[in-house]
């Protein structure tokens, strides 16, 4: 595998990583404009049609490319998404006051959830992605339904103490979610991030993740997506080469051995969960949706 990613690089919403936040802003208006969506992102379409990405743009105007494969694209994003917002509902809805949203890329969970009252939400990502996404919201005279601060800094760096002078307090329960960030961090990085969200977390605190997995998973992921998609759902964009696939901790063991109770879902659990048929799909593909790919835990 070759890898174009180095040490302290960066981006913008349509280079590198960020143009992955853009893709999932089209998957999100996608399924927020189908029949019976699992979610309603109104905000979505705003975003790459600021962006301008042909690909994406393309995408918005006939999707039927990703009719192939309607369980991942867009149906995907739509489970994805909804997991994360039922999360983040029900931890503020019981009292947890802070939620970092590490990643935050183009989710307009601040501005699309009906959060409890007095609840702060961190959104980290690099600082163009956040540039971006507050100008076209600002743009639009979007206001957020809960106080939101954004923390533009870089999660290999020492996004603790940028999180902090932000006004985040430890002492604090808070829900974390890390939703589409773990392949595109090198195992340093990785690992790192669950040492200082332990550290940051006052009992009580919750997490929620979603794509962990060792370098088996991942290559196990990108051979099946190459297989059925060709590669080419994020268009010019070649996500393996974004993927770091060194060797890392196991999230669920990690967490288990730190204190957190863990829970696991499949896709498929999931997607039934929400009242959705699973389509009948080929067997390697029934395999991979069977397999624990969402968590959530508390500590
Ligand atoms: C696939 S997108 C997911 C965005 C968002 N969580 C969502 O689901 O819509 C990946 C995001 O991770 C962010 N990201 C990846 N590595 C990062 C890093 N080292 N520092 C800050 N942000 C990073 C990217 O900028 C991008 O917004």
């Amino acid at each position: 595998m070759v890898l174009m990613r180095t040490d302290g690089d960066t981006w913008d919403i349509v280079s590198s990583v960020g143009r992955t936040a853009l893709g999932v802003a089209t998957f999100r208006a996608l399924e927020s404009e189908r029949p019976d969506p699992l979610i309603t992102d109104g905000f979505a379409r705003w975003f790459v049609e600021a962006a301008g990405d042909e690909h994406f743009t393309g995408l918005l105007a006939d999707p039927s490319p990703l009719e192939a494969m309607p369980f991942f694209f867009p149906g995907f994003m739509g489970v994805r998404t909804r997991f994360f917002d039922e999360y983040f509902t029900a931890a503020t809805a019981e009292g947890v006051g802070q939620a970092v949203i590490l990643a935050a890329g183009l989710d307009a969970r601040a501005y699309r959830l009906d959060w409890a009252p007095d609840v702060t939400v961190f959104e980290v990502d690099q600082p163009k992605v956040l540039d971006f996404k507050s100008g076209v919201l600002d743009g639009h005279g979007a206001r957020p339904k809960v106080d939101r601060l954004p923390v533009a800094v870089d999660l290999r760096e020492d996004w603790p103490a940028a999180l902090e002078a932000a006004g985040f307090d430890p002492g604090r329960p808070c829900a974390w979610s890390a939703e589409g960030l773990l392949p595109y961090l090198p195992g340093a990085a990785h690992d790192a991030l669950f040492e200082r969200i332990d550290g940051l977390s006052a009992p009580g605190s919750r997490i929620a993740l979603d794509g962990f997995g060792s370098a088996t998973d991942v290559r196990r992921f990108l051979a099946l997506r190459d297989k059925y998609f060709g590669g080419k759902s994020f268009g010019d964009i070649d996500v393996e080469a974004l993927f770091y696939d060194d060797e890392r901790a196991d999230p669920a063991q990690w967490l288990t051995e730190h204190g957190w109770t863990v829970q696991r879902f499949s896709p498929v659990e999931l997607t039934t969960g929400y009242g959705v048929e699973v389509p009948d799909l080929p067997d390697d593909l029934v395999e991979l949706a069977q397999t624990p790919a969402y968590l959530t835990a508390t500590k």
